[in-house]
């Protein structure tokens, strides 16, 4: 039997962030190998008009949760919701309800935040700052607290080449950032953003690394932990392979470049593409869990799960996605999928305006003459400016140091080595890029498999018409040129005699020959 698991029975769990990416995968797994949990509080928000138990029953009812409904039959009845939002005084939670958490809690997995990378200073610091602090004064108040797991990012310190599993100074302290955007306008704000930010490359990252000084500085006598993943990507094992819900992170690159909107990338081939598995985070999470609330280390711990140290990857080995589109390709794709790095910003600017704005523009032409609306246009600029912003973490290369999470894989035991493995050094990268791809297709756009010998014919076609645009164009070039250059014109004349000369005398031989 697995310590880990045994040590979940019968505890009353408090997430945040349930209903994103991590935080239904985190509740999958403590369902798979604990049914006998006591109960799982999520704080939740009411969202696109849907109730908290519409989003609650609407999670359960996913293909992630099939496995979890076998072995724990009952598992809407240990799920709680509770209605919340991080951006309000005290969340916003009812009395009784805070009454309820802060009496029977028994670990909290704290991984709700914004991740947009251009979300305003304002709301990024009240959600990933302030609400954290919030959270640690709660759990300051709970008896029967055993262990606070804070989710950060391997990135908040990626102002530094080489970072340890330490929690490093801000240059400015959180809670004079926090004090000053109660006054201070939203323009103003705006204005100092660049200079508060400095070498970090967006808000995100910056407030995640406040948030995470707000963690040392309020953690009292809690027993916390930090967990920092790199880039989250699909599962690897667990419930089943290549499982994704939003177009976070590579989703949405992997997205743009299977339907041919994307075709080239400002990125540096060389670079590790530090991308970890999510269940594999979520393994850790839990095995982190364990050892906080039961060896209770006398400092902070931070955990690095990462994958370039261990078992690295390149982006150039992740163009192994084009393979895949071959084998499976996506519906209704705009051209082919195609992927051209490029480190040199002329040329990716070359690119921009050959292949991704002139093709948009063209197809626009035909949408207005079709008498339908442009759009290709929008989606393009909006698809550019996203890629733009993902650039700075895919030409650099980290180091993050991984002692605490060898440290803690060497405490396991065989069986929790098993049931809760984050050793990413047994992970096929070639084998993981493509059931990635094939769960973007599957459970991202929900694609039916049964769509793709149309979809390759679509394939065959685009080529052709790539081949015959191509030929046409060249002719009008050439055509253009020989009009104009006598110099084009003899080279022209060269080509056509050479070709001449060489069918007269192929003709010649086979005639000798019968
Ligand atoms: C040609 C080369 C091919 C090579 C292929 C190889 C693969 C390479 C992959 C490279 C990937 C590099 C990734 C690096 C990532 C570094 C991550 C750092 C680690 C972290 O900790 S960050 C956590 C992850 N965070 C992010 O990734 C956030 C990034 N996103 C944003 O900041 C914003 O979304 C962005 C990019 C600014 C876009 O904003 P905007 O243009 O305003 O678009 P919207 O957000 O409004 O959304 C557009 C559209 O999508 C819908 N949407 C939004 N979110 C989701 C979601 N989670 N799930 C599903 N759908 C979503 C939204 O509703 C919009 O739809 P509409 O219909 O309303 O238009
Ligand atoms: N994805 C990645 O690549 C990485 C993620 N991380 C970290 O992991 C954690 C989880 O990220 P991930 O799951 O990808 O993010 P998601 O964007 O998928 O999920 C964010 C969660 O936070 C919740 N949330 C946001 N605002 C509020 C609010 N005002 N009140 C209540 N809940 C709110 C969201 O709720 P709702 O559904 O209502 O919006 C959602 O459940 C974050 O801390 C992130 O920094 C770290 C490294 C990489």
């Amino acid at each position: 039997m697995s310590t880990i698991a045994a040590f979940y029975g019968g505890k009353s769990i408090l997430i945040t962030g349930a209903t994103g990416f991590l935080g239904k995968v985190l509740m999958e797994k403590l369902f798979r190998t604990s049914p006998d949990l006591k109960v799982i509080y999520i704080l939740v928000r009411p969202k696109a008009g849907q109730t908290l138990q519409q989003r609650v029953f609407q999670i359960l009812d996913s293909k992630l949760f099939e496995k979890v409904k076998e072995v724990c039959p009952n598992v809407h009845e240990k799920i709680r919701a509770i209605y919340a939002d991080l951006n309000q005084n005290d969340f916003a939670i009812s009395k009784e309800d805070m009454q309820e958490l802060l009496s029977c809690t028994n670990i909290i997995f704290h991984c709700a935040a914004t991740v947009r990378f251009d979300d305003t200073l304002r709301h990024a610091v009240q959600l990933n700052v302030t609400a954290t602090r919030q959270l640690l004064l709660m759990a300051s108040q709970m008896p029967k607290l055993e262990a606070f797991i804070h989710i950060s990012t391997a990135y908040s310190n990626c102002n530094l080449k080489h970072i340890d599993e330490v929690i490093y100074p801000c240059p400015v302290e959180p809670k004079k950032i926090i004090d000053s955007l109660e006054w201070l306008d939203d323009a103003i704000i705006d204005e100092i953003t660049p200079k508060l930010i400095r070498d970090w490359p967006n808000i995100y990252t910056y407030t995640k690394a406040l948030g995470e000084m707000v963690v040392q500085q309020e953690s009292r006598n809690l027993n916390i932990a930090i967990i920092r993943p790199s880039i989250v990507g699909a599962t690897w094992q667990e419930p089943f392979p290549g499982w994704v819900d939003n177009i976070n992170g590579p989703n949405g690159i992997i997205i743009a470049t299977g339907k041919g909107f994307l075709r080239a990338i400002k990125a540096t081939p060389m670079a590790v593409a530090d991308v970890i598995p999510v269940d594999t985070v979520v393994n850790l999470m839990l095995a982190v869990g364990w050892y906080t609330a039961v060896h209770r280390p006398k400092s902070t711990l931070v955990y690095h799960i990462t994958s370039g140290n261990m078992n690295p990857c390149n982006w150039h080995k992740m163009v192994q996605v084009l393979a895949t589109f071959e084998k499976i390709p996506f519906e209704r794709p705009f051209r082919r999928p195609n992927a051209n790095f490029t480190s040199n910003s002329f040329t990716s600017q070359y690119w921009n305006a050959v292949s991704h704005r002139a093709p948009a523009i063209i197809y626009d032409c035909y949408l207005r003459l079709t008498g339908r609306k442009p759009r290709m246009t929008k989606l393009m600029n909006r698809l550019l400016r996203t890629v733009s912003m993902l650039e700075y973490f895919i030409n650099r290369s980290w180091e993050w140091s991984t002692y605490n999470t060898e440290m803690l894989m060497s405490e396991l035991s065989p069986e929790d080595q098993r049931v809760f493995n984050f050793d990413v050094r047994q992970l096929n990268w070639l084998e993981y890029i493509e059931n990635y791809v094939l769960g973007v297709k599957k459970y991202l756009l929900k694609e039916d498999m049964a769509g793709i010998p149309k979809a390759k014919q679509r394939l065959k076609r685009l080529r052709n018409i790539h081949y015959l645009f191509n030929t046409a164009l060249f002719l009008i070039a050439w055509r253009l040129l020989i009009a104009r250059s006598q110099m084009a014109r003899n080279v022209w004349f060269f080509i056509v005699s050479f070709c001449y000369k060489f069918l007269s005398y192929f003709r010649a031989s086979s005639t000798l020959k019968v």
